[in-house]
């Protein structure tokens, strides 16, 4: 792994200041950054009168790394408030970087809630949580976050990803490969898109994963429409149920994607873009300090209309009940 030089968008002066009062008027119409229908009226219309530097900021990924960091809305440390214990009792905190991301999220596509997440909202709090510092989710703080594609287990996953970081003193790293990046023979490219192995929800989906449906099998690497495309999450894939062959350029590809992983460290008012059709994503192990001071995200998830990058296949997929919310109709 090396540390990552990520192509970086800056916003000006005035595009920074139109953000922020976009974002302001909103949250005090809403008094809240909870899902409404409201609030998801209030922020299509103040995106759709956003200004040409911001649209421009907003485009859509244009390197080989598959993701860019935007220097986006400062971060008052003091005025934030102390980092909550978990996303349960995060509720409103930081709420104007909440509606400052939907209002990005919202340039670049569809912004993406899940009802059996984070209480359904838009916008997800990503902070250490005490009891769970070794799971495979967002939660966790000691154990490495291995690489993966966020929602892999659901056809309705975002094409997007953004993190955008409120704190983080000990400058902890979000990892990302790029598929881009990658040198694999043609037989493993053929190899790993057959769809052998299902990926099973996230510890984040308690409700999916009592699902009694069968789980489908998926590629995990394909060529589409609109390039070569990426769906990965080895701590969810029963790789034992994968022919020898599958195991061997799954993990040829797991090798790999180590070699090119770059890390992020993000500082607060950044805001990292990843593109979760190319790039897998993770985090380095870090001691949670569960003083109020921990590394604290923001989390929005993206559909981007028009985007060829998805097998047929998918769509007759059960999504193992998951329903995917797109803050705005097409
Ligand atoms: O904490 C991070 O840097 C990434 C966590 C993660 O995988 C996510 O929020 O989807
Ligand atoms: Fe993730």
């Amino acid at each position: 792994m090396s540390t990552g030089s990520a192509p970086v968008r800056l916003l000006d002066d005035a595009s920074l200041t139109e953000l922020r009062h976009a974002a302001e008027e909103i949250l005090a119409a809403a008094g809240t950054s909870a899902t409404s229908p409201a609030l998801l009226a209030a922020v299509a219309r103040s995106a759709a009168a956003l200004g040409a530097p911001i649209r421009h900021a907003c485009r859509p990924v244009d390197t080989d790394d598959g993701l860019f960091v935007l220097r986006a809305l400062a971060v008052d440390d003091t005025g934030i408030g102390s980092t909550p214990g978990s996303w349960a009792t995060a509720g409103d905190r930081a709420a104007v970087h909440d509606i400052a991301l939907l209002l990005l999220a919202t340039v670049m596509g569809n912004p993406l809630a899940w009802e059996g997440q984070q209480d359904g909202r838009f916008v997800h709090n990503i902070v250490p949580s005490s009891g769970h510092e070794r799971a495979q989710t967002g939660a966790s703080s000691s154990v490495l976050l291995s690489p993966h594609t966020e929602d892999a287990f659901h056809p309705g996953r975002a094409h997007l990803l953004m993190l955008g970081c409120m704190r983080n003193h000990d400058a902890v790293a979000t990892t990302a490969a790029s598929i881009c990046k990658v040198r694999l023979g043609d037989e493993d490219l053929a190899v790993l898109a057959r769809p052998e192995v299902p990926i099973l929800p996230d510890d984040a989906y308690a409700e999916a994963r009592g699902f009694d449906g069968r789980p489908p099998n998926v590629p995990t690497l394909w060529e589409s429409e609109d390039g070569r495309t990426l769906r990965f999450d080895p701590a969810y894939t029963p790789l034992d149920e994968a022919t020898p062959e599958y195991r061997a350029a799954y993990r040829r590809l797991s090798e790999q994607l180590a070699a090119v992983s770059t890390a992020v460290s993000l500082a607060p008012g950044e805001v990292l873009i990843v593109d979760n059709d190319l790039v897998v994503h993770g985090r380095v192990p870090f001691r949670a300090r569960y003083d109020g001071t921990d590394r604290w995200l923001k989390r929005a998830l993206v559909r981007v209309p028009g985007r060829r990058t998805r097998p047929p296949a998918e769509a007759t997929e059960h999504g193992y009940g998951q329903a995917a919310i797109e803050a705005h109709a097409a």
